[in-house]
């Protein structure tokens, strides 16, 4: 296990309303204690429509989770109806925004090229991007997840300085393993995932690649993140599924008691 600080991230993808998010977010903060966030930073990504709901519950109650977004836009602001900037969620205080998920990838055709304009937004309003790369099942049965995950890396993080570069989070998320209960067995997920971190070291330096934190993601649930969590390369996973059950998701918060 890594001395990097673990990030465990719901991503509730198109689920759960405002009102929802409210009751989900009071029982994980009432199910977390202190020796859950001093080991372990916990975030969730909700839809946009309860950013505002779960921001008022954190800071009035003064929570420690912290939450963040599922996309932003590349702009900062102007006629691009339906999107969300990168200056919104910072005034929502926002920590996070996930970009380049596969479900947009696949859903919406974002590029390398797009998911690196929008790793540049997000840093360019202080919000820390985490970076989704991975593979389709086609891709994996070719033998090609390697190269096809690190030029995912290379072209998200194209022109990113290092300064920003070293606090981005990388989710490995092997596009087969989403959603589908097939879990990447823990060492094929680390083969990829110290991978990434030789690509960081290739672009950056070993210094700025130590300091980056790469999650997994793809069916983690709390039977299986124990495993997960013990390769040197995994600092963390992106839930999705098992994030909208809140005693599943403080399981794999408290992945070091499975
Ligand atoms: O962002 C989360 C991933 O897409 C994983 O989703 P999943 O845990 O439902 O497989």
């Amino acid at each position: 296990m890594s001395t990097r600080t673990p990030l465990m991230a719901g991503n509730w993808k198109m689920n759960l309303n405002h009102l929802e998010a409210i009751a989900h977010v009071q029982k994980l903060a009432f199910a977390l204690a202190d020796k859950d966030y001093e080991a372990v930073e916990v975030a969730v990504l909700p839809p946009f429509t309860d950013l505002r709901s779960v921001q008022t519950l954190v800071d009035g109650d003064k929570l420690k989770i912290k939450y963040g977004a599922q996309d932003l836009s590349a702009h900062d602001s102007g006629a691009y109806t339906g999107e969300i900037s990168g200056a919104m969620l910072a005034k929502l205080k926002c920590t996070y925004v996930a970009v380049g998920h596969s479900e947009r990838r696949q859903y919406h055709g974002e590029t390398d090229e797009q998911v690196n304009t929008k790793v540049k937004a997000a840093f360019k309003h202080d919000l820390t991007p985490i970076l989704c790369v991975g593979e389709e099942l086609a891709v994996r049965e070719a033998g090609n997840h390697v190269t096809h995950t690190l030029a995912q890396v290379e072209g998200g993080l194209r022109d990113v300085p290092a300064e920003q570069a070293e606090t981005v989070v990388i989710a490995y998320e092997p596009v087969w393993a989403i959603g589908t209960g097939k879990v990447c067995g823990a060492e094929d997920a680390q083969e990829v995932c110290a991978a990434v971190r030789g690509k960081i070291a290739e672009l950056y330096s070993q210094e700025v690649a130590d300091k980056v934190r790469i999650q997994y993601g793809g069916s983690v649930k709390s039977g299986n993140v124990a495993e997960i969590m013990a390769q040197a390369d995994i600092d963390g996973a992106l839930v999705g599924g098992a994030s909208l059950d809140a005693d599943e998701f403080v399981k794999i918060v408290r992945f070091r008691d499975q």
